[in-house]
C-alpha cells in the first residue's frame, strides 16, 4: 500500500487545498455522469427488447412511440457522454496545471535544477514535469472512472441476465445438474478466458511498445543534434557519416517495429476473432429458450445487450493489472523526483557577512575528488580581485562555490549581502527578443535609452536599433559579440559584486581591456573578482589570489 501513500503524498497538494472544492465538484460529477450512463445502457437493453417484441409482432403503433423513445435516450447519451469527457479533461487539466506549477517551482527555485544536473539524477527532470505528471493525472483519473463504471455495469447487468436466463439443466451421473442463472455464469467464463488468452498473447507487446518509443524518442534526438550542430557538420563535409549514422538508428527502430507488428497480427487475429464471435455467443446460448419459445425475440436481444455488459466489464478486472503497473511506475517515477527535489531543497548556506571571505574552505567535485583545500582569505569591497592558477585546477569551480551555486565545499566561507552577478565564459542567451536578453535575468525591461547606451558601451551599436527583434542570437551573435552583450547586461544590471569567469576570451587584448575599463569606469562601487587566461589583463586587478595545488597562498 506504499504506492497508494506516494500517490496521496503527490495528489493531496491538489486535492487538499484553499478551492478544492470546484475538484471534488467536477470529480463528483464525472462519477455521476458514468453512473448515470451506465443506467441509460440498461435503460437501452429495455428498449431493444420492446423494440424487437413490437417488430416480431408487426406492432406498428408500439413501434412510433418506441422510435420517439429512442431519439430521447440517444440525445441524452450524446450529452452525457460528451460532457463526461469534457469535464474530465477540464478536471485532468486542473490538477495537471496544479502539479506542473508546484514541482516546476520546486525543480527551479533555489537552484535545485543545477544542483540535481551534477548530482546525475534523477534522469530527465523535463520528462518527468512534461509527461508523467499528464499520465499520473489522466490514468490515476481513468482508472478510477473506469473501476466505478465496471463495478456499477456488473451489478447492473448481471442482475438482468441473471433474471432474463433460465434454469439449465444439465445431465450429470445419473441425475441433472441445475443451473440457475446460467447465461450469468457463462458471461463471467467466457470473459475470464478471453481475456486471459488476449493477456497472454499481448503480454510481451508492452516491452515492444516501450522500445519502440525510445528508439522513436532516438532518432529524435539524433535528428535534433544534427540541426543543432548544422554549421560545424557542413565545414566538416560530414553529410555522408551523419546519412549513415540516421540510418542505423532507424535500423534498431524498424527491427523492433517488425517484433511490435509480428506480435500484433496474433493478437488481431485473436481479438477480431473473439469481437465478431461476442456478438453472437450470446445468442447461440439463449437460443434454446428462444426455440422453445420461453424467450421472446427482444429477450433474446435484451440477452445479447447484458450478456456483452457484464463480459466486457469483467474483462476490465482482468485486463486493469496493466494499466495499475503502469500507474504505479508513474507514480514511484514522480515520487523519487519529489524526494529528490526535497533533498535539495535546502543547500548548505555560507553565512552572510560584509564581504567574501574563506576560512579552510575546501571545494571538491561531486565524486569527492578534492580540488583546492585550505583557502584562507577575505575579498575587499569594491576591489579587483583576480584568482589565478593553472588550467584545470578548480577557478571556475571556486567562482561557482562563492556564487552560492556549487555545492560541494567545507569549512567555512561568507557571501556578502546585495546584488550579485555571474558573467561565464558563454554568456546564456535564449531565444527571444535582444531587449529581453539584456534584461536577463531580471524581469522588468530596462528603459530603451539605457539599453541602447549599454549596447553602444560594448561595441554593440550596430544592435541598438534591433531591440525589439527576436532571434537565436546564440547562432546570429559571433563568439565575441557574445561576451559584449553579456557585459552589457552586467551594466545594466548594476550588481554589488560581479563574478568574471572568463568573460573576454573571445576578444582579442585591446578590445577586452577596453570593455573592462569601461565596466570599470561605469560601475566604480562594484567588487568584481576574476579568472582570466589573458595575462596583459592583470594589471586591471588590483589584488591576485593564487591557488597552488593544495598549498593556497593569497598575496
Ligand atoms: N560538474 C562537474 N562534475 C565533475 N567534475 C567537474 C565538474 N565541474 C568541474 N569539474 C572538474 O573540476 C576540475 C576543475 O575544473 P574548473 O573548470 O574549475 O578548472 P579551471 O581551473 O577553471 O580550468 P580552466 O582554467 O582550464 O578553465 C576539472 O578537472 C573538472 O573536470
Amino acid at each position: 500500500m506504499s504506492v497508494m501513500r506516494d500517490f496521496w503524498i503527490l495528489a493531496r497538494p491538489f486535492w487538499v487545498r484553499r478551492g478544492h472544492y470546484l475538484a471534488w465538484l467536477l470529480l463528483a460529477s464525472i462519477i455521476a455522469l458514468g453512473l448515470l450512463l451506465v443506467q441509460l445502457n440498461v435503460r437501452f437493453s429495455y428498449w431493444n427488447k420492446e423494440f424487437y417484441d413490437a417488430l416480431a409482432a408487426f406492432d406498428r403503433p408500439r413501434l412510433y412511440p418506441l422510435m420517439g423513445q429512442y431519439c430521447l435516450l440517444v440525445g441524452a447519451a450524446v450529452v452525457m457522454s460528451v460532457y463526461l469527457d469534457w469535464l474530465r479533461k477540464l478536471l485532468i487539466l486542473k490538477w495537471r496545471e496544479h502539479m506542473t506549477e508546484s514541482l516546476s517551482r520546486a525543480w527551479l527555485s533555489n537552484n535545485v535544477f543545477y544542483r540535481l544536473s551534477l548530482a546525475g539524477e534523477p534522469d530527465n527532470p523535463d520528462q518527468r514535469l512534461a509527461e508523467d505528471i499528464n499520465l499520473l493525472v489522466t490514468e490515476s483519473l481513468d482508472l478510477l472512472r473506469s473501476f466505478i463504471s465496471a463495478v456499477a455495469r456488473i451489478l447492473s447487468f448481471s442482475v438482468l441476465l441473471w433474471t432474463l436466463s433460465s434454469e439449465l439443466s444439465l445431465p450429470f451421473v445419473d441425475s441433472q445438474l441445475r443451473i440457475p442463472g446460467y447465461l450469468f455464469w457463462f458471461a463471467i467464463i467466457y470473459a475470464l478466458i478471453g481475456s486471459l488468452i488476449a493477456e497472454r498473447i499481448g503480454a510481451i507487446l508492452q516491452g515492444l511498445n516501450y522500445t519502440q518509443q525510445q528508439r522513436e524518442a532516438e532518432l529524435r534526438a539524433d535528428l535534433l543534434r544534427r540541426r543543432d550542430h548544422a554549421e560545424q557538420i557542413s565545414l566538416y563535409g560530414g553529410a555522408a557519416h551523419e546519412q549513415r549514422r540516421v540510418m542505423q538508428r532507424f535500423a534498431a527502430l524498424a527491427l523492433n517495429w517488425r517484433q511490435l507488428m509480428n506480435r500484433e497480427r496474433t493478437l488481431g487475429f485473436f481479438t477480431s476473432s473473439y469481437d465478431r464471435i461476442s456478438g453472437l455467443v450470446p445468442i447461440f446460448a439463449a437460443l434454446p429458450s428462444f426455440m422453445n419459445k420461453s424467450l421472446s425475440l427482444g429477450g433474446l436481444m435484451q440477452i445479447e445487450t447484458a450478456f456483452n455488459q457484464t463480459a466486457s466489464a469483467m474483462s476490465w478486472f482482468v485486463r486493469a493489472y496493466r494499466a495499475i503497473a503502469e500507474w504505479k511506475a508513474t507514480v514511484q517515477r514522480l515520487t523519487q523526483f519529489r524526494i529528490a527535489l526535497e533533498a535539495a531543497r535546502e543547500p548548505r548556506q555560507p553565512r552572510q557577512a560584509a564581504s567574501f571571505a574563506a576560512h579552510q574552505l575546501s571545494v571538491h567535485t561531486p565524486d569527492g575528488t578534492v580540488l583546492l583545500a585550505g583557502l584562507d582569505w577575505q575579498i575587499e569591497t569594491a576591489v579587483w580581485t583576480r584568482i589565478e592558477g593553472p588550467s584545470g585546477i578548480g577557478k571556475s569551480t571556486l567562482l561557482r562555490t562563492l556564487a552560492g551555486v556549487w555545492p560541494y565545499y567545507s569549512g567555512d566561507f561568507s557571501q556578502p549581502r546585495g546584488r550579485s552577478l555571474f558573467v561565464p565564459q558563454r554568456a546564456y542567451l535564449a531565444t527571444d527578443s535582444l531587449a529581453a536578453l539584456l534584461a536577463y535575468p531580471a524581469l522588468d525591461l530596462p528603459s530603451r535609452e539605457a539599453m541602447q547606451q549599454a549596447l553602444c558601451d560594448c561595441g554593440l551599436a550596430a544592435l541598438s536599433t534591433r531591440l525589439d527583434d527576436v532571434a537565436e542570437w546564440s547562432a546570429v551573435l559571433s563568439g565575441g559579440e557574445q561576451q559584449r552583450l553579456a557585459i552589457a547586461r552586467a551594466l545594466l544590471f548594476a550588481p554589488d559584486y560581479l563574478l568574471l569567469d572568463e568573460a573576454t576570451s573571445q576578444l582579442d587584448l585591446p578590445a577586452a581591456r577596453a570593455l573592462l575599463c569601461m565596466l570599470r569606469s561605469r560601475l566604480p562601487q562594484t567588487t568584481v573578482i576574476g579568472v582570466t587566461h589573458q595575462d596583459k589583463l592583470s594589471s586591471l586587478f588590483e589584488r591576485v589570489i593564487e591557488l597552488p595545488q593544495q598549498a593556497p597562498a593569497a598575496h
